[in-house]
């Protein structure tokens, strides 16, 4: 199977933005309009705060099932806390994942605006620092993320703090994924193809084979970041916000070869999110005579998010 890297796609350096925003601009923007996907080192993400987070969720994974269970609110979207093994389905998929996983959200000052739309977060009382950890790992993510869209910016030929207020209060979320060892062939596959609903995702931990993103040509090639790199990819809202000039593209995780079957994968996607009440309407710039406007209705960030999740079972 080709790699991204087999395809040229090699890992763009975030600390280079800083010395040259208008070439790493366009590495970054040429690669999601290519692939969807990038891979960026140095993105300023603490090893050791991956590594503390990592252990975090690994604990919270091996404790017994129904203590898990008791952070699980049905009903919810699975928008925080805890999501069993056997709910997430791939939108057209007819066999579940085979994941758990915990969503960490934004912390919001009491009486905030956005009170009613994002939901407290749930803490598992048994890991003692899992909460400080993940929302430093959270702050850390949105800091990469917020630089990495003032890139997609200058790429658009937008402002570079173009996303600064549409994303300020996002509804953003932390996913930490566990895929436990998989015993037996079966018709479900760690995560079914799919595309992702956010405006970008930033995913640490995704070097345990598996990952593969489907190409135009109908290839599926493998996104297999070094440790310690992020890979990034393009979620529906940006590519509707650009009139799908920047592609959301799909992907999957497979299964494993034999001899790692026996083996856990653990990955961390931050599902980088507008704001609730962001107007998703198509940026004038991308739309020209032969590209007409493909979503010439407006809609809002959080009905947007609504609709898709439905179609993938969470609620
Ligand atoms: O685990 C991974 O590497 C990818 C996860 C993913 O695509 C998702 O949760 O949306
Ligand atoms: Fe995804």
């Amino acid at each position: 199977m080709a790699t991204l890297v087999d395809k040229g796609v090699a890992a763009v350096s975030l600390a280079a933005y800083e010395r040259d925003p208008t070439a790493f601009s366009q590495e970054l923007g040429d690669s999601f309009k290519r692939y969807g996907f990038a891979v960026v080192a140095d993105h300023g993400i603490p090893a050791d705060l991956i590594a503390r987070a990592e252990n975090a969720a690994k604990a919270f994974f091996a404790l017994p099932v129904e203590v898990k269970a008791q952070y699980h609110i049905p009903g919810t979207g699975g928008a925080r806390g805890y999501t069993p093994f056997g709910i997430e389905t791939a939108k057209d998929a007819k066999a579940f994942d085979l994941k758990e996983f915990w969503h960490v959200g934004r912390e919001l000052p009491a009486g905030h605006r956005f009170e009613r739309v994002m939901k407290p977060n749930l803490w598992p009382a048994e890991i003692a620092e899992f909460r400080d950890t993940q929302l430093e790992l959270f702050a850390a993510f949105e800091e990469a993320g917020r630089k990495l869209l003032s890139a997609v910016a200058l790429y658009l030929d937008l402002p570079a703090d173009w996303f600064d207020d549409k994303v300020e209060d996002g509804n953003s979320v932390l996913r930490l994924l566990h895929y436990p060892p998989v015993p037996q062939d079966g018709p479900n596959i760690r995560a079914g193809a799919h595309e992702d609903i956010n405006t970008i995702t930033l995913l640490l931990g995704a070097e345990e084979a598996g990952l593969q993103l489907l190409d135009t040509s109908g290839e599926w090639i493998a996104v297999s970041p070094k440790p310690g790199e992020l890979a990034i990819n393009v979620g529906d809202m940006l590519q509707r916000l650009t009139n799908n000039v920047l592609r959301s593209t799909t992907h999957r995780v497979l299964n494993p070869a034999p001899e790692r079957r026996g083996y856990s994968r653990y990955s961390m996607p931050f599902f980088l999110h507008f704001r609730p009440d962001f107007l998703i309407e198509t940026l004038p710039s991308c739309i020209s005579a032969d590209r007409p406007d493909l979503y010439p209705d407006p809609i809002t960030a959080d009905d947007y998010l609504w609709q898709r999740l439905r179609e993938i079972k969470l609620v």
